[in-house]
């Protein structure tokens, strides 16, 4: 066995993808699994993107950009201290993982990603939440899906939610280096 370079409390993780990817529910079961704190970067957003999405008005760049700062400051703390974290986070742009990776250079992202089918009827079936279904085009028109040069990982989200987290908690840790459980 390799020696350890990082730590699983130094580990860095977005959970990323389109709105019903799984984000919310993945990530507190990584976070759990690892062994590190989870955040729902849909509690960093201010008051008035949470305002417009639910008026099913889809954020443009200037309202998610002082977001985007929140959550890289917030990996960025995680980092500092050593308590590593998982953050639920669209970040549907390149751009946009630029900016959190230029704050927290450590973060890897797991890309949820699932067809337009899947994640419709995913949304469809859920209630309480803010976002409505309609919003899901533009969110599918934002998406720049992780590419092979950006740090991390693309998970097929069309299977069952403990086969995703086994799945994703293993890659993540055989790129630590910290023994599959
Ligand atoms: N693998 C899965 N199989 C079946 N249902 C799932 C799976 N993953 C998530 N779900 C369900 O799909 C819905 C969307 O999941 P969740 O709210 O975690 O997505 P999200 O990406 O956090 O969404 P948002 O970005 O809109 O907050 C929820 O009702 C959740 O229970
Ligand atoms: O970048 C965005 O458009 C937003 O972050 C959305 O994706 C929501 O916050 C989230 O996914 C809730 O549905």
């Amino acid at each position: 066995m390799s020696q350890n370079t990082t730590t699983p409390e130094g580990t860095q993780i977005v959970v990323m993808g389109v709105s019903g990817s799984g984000k919310s529910t993945i990530g507190a079961l990584i976070a759990g699994a690892l062994g590190v704190p989870f955040v729902d970067g849909d509690a960093l957003h201010p008051q008035s993107n949470i305002e417009k999405m639910a008026g099913g008005k889809p954020l443009n760049d200037d309202d998610r950009w002082p977001w985007l700062t929140v959550v890289g400051q917030t990996l960025s703390e995680a980092g500092a201290t050593g308590t590593g974290m998982v953050i639920a986070c669209s970040a549907l742009r390149r751009a946009y993982r630029q900016a959190i990776l230029d704050s927290a250079p450590g973060v890897r992202f797991v890309h949820l990603d699932g067809t337009r089918d899947v994640l419709s009827s995913r949304i469809e079936g859920r209630s309480g939440h803010f976002m409505p279904p309609s919003l899901l085009d533009s969110q599918f028109a934002t998406l720049e899906p992780l590419a092979a040069d950006e740090p991390g990982m693309v998970i097929d989200i069309d299977q069952p939610v403990a086969d995703i987290v086994s799945e994703t908690v293993a890659k993540i840790r055989s790129t630590t280096g910290v023994p599959n459980a």
